[in-house]
């Protein structure tokens, strides 16, 4: 039976054994799970296949940001793994967006397509030293109504940016947030944070949480504590 809980983990960890070790400890029924850089780069394709294996569904998480025909190939190499979700940048332009867009449809694949928007680890002087002059705000709005008009189904973005998103491209766009940090967490280097349950409430349809959960000494009592949080929140 496939999750309908808008919680992801992040299995942010280096090596297959060490991801299974923690998917064994959650339940597929009431969380999904996000596979990473470091993650897919030591493991590659089989952590996909052993994930799925177990019942997850799969956030495949490698921000793709290329030239729109290596990014459109790449879109499609994942989805044809059976990933519930893929990622790129949304800064790597409408063309690129509408290719891997394109690429998925005319595959008949089903896939999630979102685009990351600004990063949660960065902040305006962050975006000024790379030239831009915009608040985080104000260029998380630009990408994300680039994403949707570019067809993707949703962004990743920092839950602070979920209710304007909301305003913006309705209820049915996907804002998936990472940055949560629930009461008992500590911050880490996240910068754009959240709890749980107010980013759904401003409007997120999709929590990505790691470290709260996959550090803590029982993750499946994380997870629990992170549900209670919600449902006080009456979303
Ligand atoms: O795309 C992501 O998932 C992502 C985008 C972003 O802007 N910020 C961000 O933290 N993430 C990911 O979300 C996860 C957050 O993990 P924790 O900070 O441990 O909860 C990590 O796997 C990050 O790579």
């Amino acid at each position: 039976m496939f999750s309908d809980s808008p919680l992801i983990i992040a299995l942010d960890h280096p090596s297959l054994d060490a991801a299974l070790c923690l998917a064994d400890r959650l339940d597929p029924s009431r969380c999904r799970v996000k596979v990473g850089k470091e993650l897919f780069t030591r493991s590659g394709p089989d952590v996909v296949e052993a994930l799925h294996g177990r019942g997850f569904q799969v956030f495949l998480d490698l921000k793709f940001h290329d030239i729109p025909h290596t990014v459109a190939s790449a879109v499609q190499a994942a989805a044809e793994q059976g990933v519930w979700m893929v990622n790129v940048h949304a800064g790597g332009g409408r063309r690129m967006m509408e290719a891997a867009r394109e690429r998925l449809a005319r595959h008949g694949l089903e896939t999630r397509l979102i685009a990351v928007t600004v990063l949660t680890s960065m902040e305006a002087a962050d975006l000024a030293e790379v030239g831009i002059t915009t608040t985080p705000a104000e260029q998380v709005e630009r990408l994300a109504l680039l994403a949707r008009d570019s067809g993707m189904d949703g962004v990743v973005c920092s839950a602070q940016e979920s209710s304007r998103l909301r305003e913006l491209c309705g209820d049915s766009f996907l804002k998936v947030t990472p940055g949560i940090r629930p009461s008992f967490a500590d911050v880490d280097d996240q910068r754009r944070i959240m709890t749980p349950r107010e980013a759904m409430v401003a409007g997120s349809t999709h929590l990505v949480i790691g470290r709260p959960v996959t550090q803590a000494e029982d993750p499946m009592m994380a997870l629990a504590a992170i549900e209670q949080e919600l449902a006080g929140s009456e979303v």
